[in-house]
């Protein structure tokens, strides 16, 4: 549905991406993990043609580019992105938004008021947006994707700002979407958010992908347990870890689980336990972890 084909960019001598290659289909939502200033909205930027990049290009169902008008056209009919807090008419109502977004769209705004029950926006959505809370704009920008109803959304933090419960919602909401087949972008430091709906996790680093994250089918098991420095040096020492541990960031030490017996296993717990500083816990490396593979200060 969505390929990404050597695409490269540079502001002066800082390059952002750098050949990226990547593709997507329908009914996927894709994390996109890495720190301020990588280049994940730059990303989202060519896809949406708001940037071109240097080299490289980006096709659409196997056939259309940015290559003309109608192509964009006919392209941006398919594609939302996030609305940024700042683009929003300070004095119209949140109502007006949804309409002006289900409007251009899809030419009605019949979803409308299901949109604002499902979001629980009716207490304040017909009062101007110079009149919201920082959370209360952020919900009236994910609604307006919601009324695009696009079959392609870009999402680029959309959970900033929004307490506990928001982003449950949010999150519910985008587990829903999915359903409906569509393909959905999330750029996000809330990470372990992604491992709630995300199918795949992209790390963006150096201006490429440096690893994906695919959460489907069976995930290895590991034993995770936090230890200093030196005090996994003396474990290293003292007893053969197992092969395809990893020790994160200077402080987790994850033990692969799957292929092991469960005698094996329950030595490693029982060996742990005296090693283990502070938590415990075991299951798959999730979007935090990998994260602190790839970024942390100390790599
Ligand atoms: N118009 C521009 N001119 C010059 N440099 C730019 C421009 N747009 C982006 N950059 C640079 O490109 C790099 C990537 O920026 P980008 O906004 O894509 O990062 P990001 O991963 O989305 O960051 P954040 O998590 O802070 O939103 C940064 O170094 C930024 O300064």
């Amino acid at each position: 549905m969505l390929k990404l084909m050597n695409v490269s960019i540079a502001y002066k001598d800082k390059v952002v991406l750098e050949n990226l290659n990547f593709s997507a289909n329908k009914g996927e939502i894709i994390g996109v993990a890495a720190p301020n200033g990588t280049g994940k909205t730059t990303m989202f930027n060519i896809i949406a043609n708001f940037v071109k990049p240097d080299s490289g290009k980006v096709i659409f169902d196997d056939q259309y580019e940015y290559r003309n008008e109608k192509e964009e056209l006919l392209i941006h009919k398919q594609l939302v992105i996030f609305p940024e807090q700042k683009d929003l008419f300070e004095e119209l109502s949140g109502v007006d938004h949804l309409k002006l977004y289900a409007d251009i769209w899809n030419g009605s705004s019949k979803k409308v008021p299901e949109i604002i029950e499902r979001l629980q926006m009716g207490h304040y959505v017909k009062r101007k947006v110079k009149t919201y809370s920082l959370g209360m704009r952020q919900r009236l920008c994910f609604a307006m994707m919601m009324a695009a109803d696009t079959p392609i959304m870009l999402m680029d933090e959309v959970m900033n700002g929004l307490d506990i419960s928001n982003v449950a919602l949010i999150s519910d909401c985008l587990i829903d979407m999915k359903k409906q087949n569509k393909l959905i972008f999330v750029a996000s430091h809330l990470l372990e958010n992604l491992d709630l709906y995300a199918d795949r996790v992209i790390f963006l680093k150096n201006g490429g992908i440096v690893h994906e994250q695919v959460f489907a089918g069976e995930l290895e098991a590991y034993l995770k347990v936090e230890i200093s420095p030196s005090n996994y040096g003396a474990l290293a020492s003292s007893v053969k870890l197992p092969a395809g541990h990893l020790y994160i960031a200077d402080y987790l030490l994850c033990i692969p689980l799957t292929g092991m017996d469960r005698v094996e296993q329950t030595a490693w717990f029982d060996r742990m336990l005296d090693w283990n500083e502070k938590t415990i816990n075991v299951g798959p490396l999730g979007t935090v972890e990998h994260y602190e593979k790839y970024y942390s200060i100390n790599k």
